[in-house]
């Protein structure tokens, strides 16, 4: 199901004008974007994330943005029945094999439950009138007017409703840190199953799909961002400590490379829309103590963004895709309502954090009056505070994803490099770094065969492929076994022919054998190690069949139901049902 929604731009209709058949087909060559829509590589975004991090990583620290109002107790309005806590083991069995056995500060109620959310009656409930009061006494300015205001056209993605409510309660969002809290099993997937059902658009038309596939990669880049966070920040219940968990990151994400894509999407559409509000940035007012500092720390930011990162006007261009749009925004706001359907509290708050953040950026993409500066200049003094502060937020829990995939991609190299022993064997073959790791080399050699021998030491040797700086030559066909993968361009230099007397390419022939020849001893060396593993793995896995095997006949034995069952462990099994 997830390679068919992932695939769906690859089916678009052909009479779509050219620019959104790039949209949804993006051609294969190694000027390829990872995403629909966007013109930069993923080496680019992980150079604009390393230039930002630090500004970002402190912006959110700020008093101003590091608050956040949710109201944790809003009814679910999707369905029956969503009273009580995810306290039930079957919440985390997927994760945790016997929580019985965990001291208490380990359960998942206690994991995902809010550190010092500030729930005294004092601060927190407030009434509609001092809806903002608690950031206005960190910043004199009042937004609180223009929040209430509301347009005769809801043009907002998300229900402004959640940040009026009574019950609401102020969290610090730096000290409840997005991370592992055991939440998982039935419940979770009830969740996400509903979130990736609104993408369900009437029609089929090209248009529909761009909206489809957009909604789509938004909902898994969100899904698996939070898959990043929380194998970053995991606890190993043997040891007690949080730490990355290889591990847990490739049977989640890493394995799944068009997940990782969509992370990178999220990034471009939220850096996009940032940049978008550059111009109008210096209208905001934060707070009069350290309002230049906070404006400094934003500007700082959107200086290293760039308009290529996305383009959104390739979505809703006309007054049929106005009421598409319509649909996608009543859809969007519907996944940021479901949130209240979370039962873990943590990952309510980050949920509703994040999905009022990308409902911002797209508001602020899909909204502004191009052909009005006024009307531009006031949708974004009208950003509510907790827009914002969710909007800048979000941004930043992508930043950390990227930086994450960053440091896993260290860790993947150590362990098939041997260093921490034997590679995972659910590692999938085409998993993200693999892929990212056959497009360096595939450029290495072609740059080698482009320079010759005699350029390629001098020229390759040092440098890492992502740094090769290339200009495109000539269209070349070649089949990529990743095709959202963009490369960084290359350097416009002339095939080096060999210099012989017959004028040959026998170099690049020679090149061809040697490296046939190294792949086939990497090939056998690789089948050799698998066949030693297996029977290494061997007592352990026999053990294993042994003791499920026991447990079923214990099971039919002492008449419980066989509830085990093959399938169904499956980690890479994608188990929901998405209606197109
Ligand atoms: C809003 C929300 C916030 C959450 N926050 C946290 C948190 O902060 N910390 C925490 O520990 N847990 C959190 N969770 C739980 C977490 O997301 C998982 O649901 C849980 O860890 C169980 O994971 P799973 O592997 O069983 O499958 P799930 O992640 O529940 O996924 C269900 C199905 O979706 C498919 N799928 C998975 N990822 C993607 C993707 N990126 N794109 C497309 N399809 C995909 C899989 O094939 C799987 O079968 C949150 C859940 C929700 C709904």
């Amino acid at each position: 199901q997830e390679q068919n929604a992932f695939q769906l731009g690859q089916n678009a209709n052909g009479n779509a004008e050219q620019q959104k058949q790039q949209w949804t087909n993006p051609v294969i060559s190694d000027e390829t974007p990872f995403c629909p829509g966007c013109d930069v590589s993923i080496a680019e975004i992980n150079n604009i994330n390393k230039k930002i991090r630090k500004d970002i990583v402190s912006l959110v620290n700020t008093d101003f943005f590091k608050y956040f109002k949710f109201d944790p107790f809003k009814k679910c309005t999707f369905w029956e029945n969503n009273d009580g806590l995810c306290f039930s083991r079957s919440c985390a069995v997927d994760v945790v094999e016997d929580w019985d056995k965990l001291p208490e500060y380990w359960q998942p109620e206690v994991l995902g439950s809010l550190d010092n959310a500030t729930s005294d009656e004092t601060v927190t409930h407030h009434t509609p009138e001092d809806d903002t009061s608690f950031l206005n006494e960190l910043c004199n300015d009042d937004k609180k007017k223009q929040f209430l205001e509301k347009n005769e056209h809801d043009l907002n993605y998300y229900d402004i409703n959640d940040f009026l409510n009574k019950d609401a309660v102020l969290v610090d969002l730096s000290k409840n840190p997005e991370r592992f809290t055991g939440y998982g099993g039935q419940q979770a997937g009830q969740i996400w199953k509903s979130i990736y059902a609104e993408n369900c658009f009437s029609s089929d038309e090209t248009d529909t799909c761009l909206a489809k596939d957009a909604f789509y990669r938004i909902v898994s880049g969100l899904h698996a961002s939070i898959g990043t966070h929380l194998s970053n920040d995991h606890l190993d219940t043997t040891t007690g400590k949080w730490g990355p968990d290889l591990d847990l990151f490739m049977a989640r994400v890493g394995n799944f490379p068009e997940r990782v894509s969509n992370i990178y999407f999220n990034y471009a559409i939220v850096a996009k829309s940032l940049w978008k509000i550059k111009p109008y940035l210096k209208d905001l007012d934060f707070c009069n103590d350290y309002d230049n500092d906070v404006k400094q720390k934003i500007i700082n930011i959107v200086s290293q963004l760039d308009s290529k990162l996305f383009d959104e006007d390739l979505m809703f261009k006309d007054d049929y895709d106005a009421s598409i749009k319509d649909d996608f925004r009543s859809r969007f706001k519907n996944v940021t309502k479901i949130m209240d359907c979370v039962h873990c509290d943590r990952c309510k708050m980050w949920g509703k954090v994040q999905t009022t953040g990308y409902a911002t950026s797209l508001k602020i993409l899909f909204e502004l009056n191009e052909a009005d500066e006024a009307s531009k200049q006031q949708v974004v003094n009208r950003l509510s505070k907790f827009e914002l502060i969710s909007l800048l937020n979000t941004f930043n829990r992508l930043s950390t994803s990227i930086q994450s995939i960053n440091n896993f991609e260290k860790l993947y190299e150590e362990r098939v490099n041997g260093q921490q022993g034997t590679i995972a064997s659910f590692f999938q073959n085409n998993n993200f770094f693999r892929l990212i790791e056959k497009a360096k080399d595939s450029l290495i050699d072609k740059c080698k065969q482009l320079n010759g021998s005699n350029d390629t030491s001098n020229n390759l040797a040092s440098d890492s492929a992502s740094e090769v700086a290339a200009e495109p030559e000539e269209e070349e066909e070649e089949e990529h076994k990743f095709a959202d993968l963009k490369m960084p361009k290359r350097t416009n230099k002339k095939k080096v022919s060999k210099n012989t007397n017959d004028g040959s390419d026998a170099v690049a022939e020679e090149n061809i054998w040697v490296r046939a020849w190294r792949n086939e001893i990497h090939n056998t060396k690789e089948a050799f190690r698998f066949i030693f593993r297996s029977y290494v793995d061997m007592p352990k896995n026999l053990g294993n069949v042994i003791l499920v095997n026991f447990n079923k006949v214990w099971n039919k034995f002492v008449g419980v139901e066989d509830y085990l069952s093959e399938e169904e462990q499956d980690p890479s099994v994608y188990k929901l049902d998405i209606k197109h």
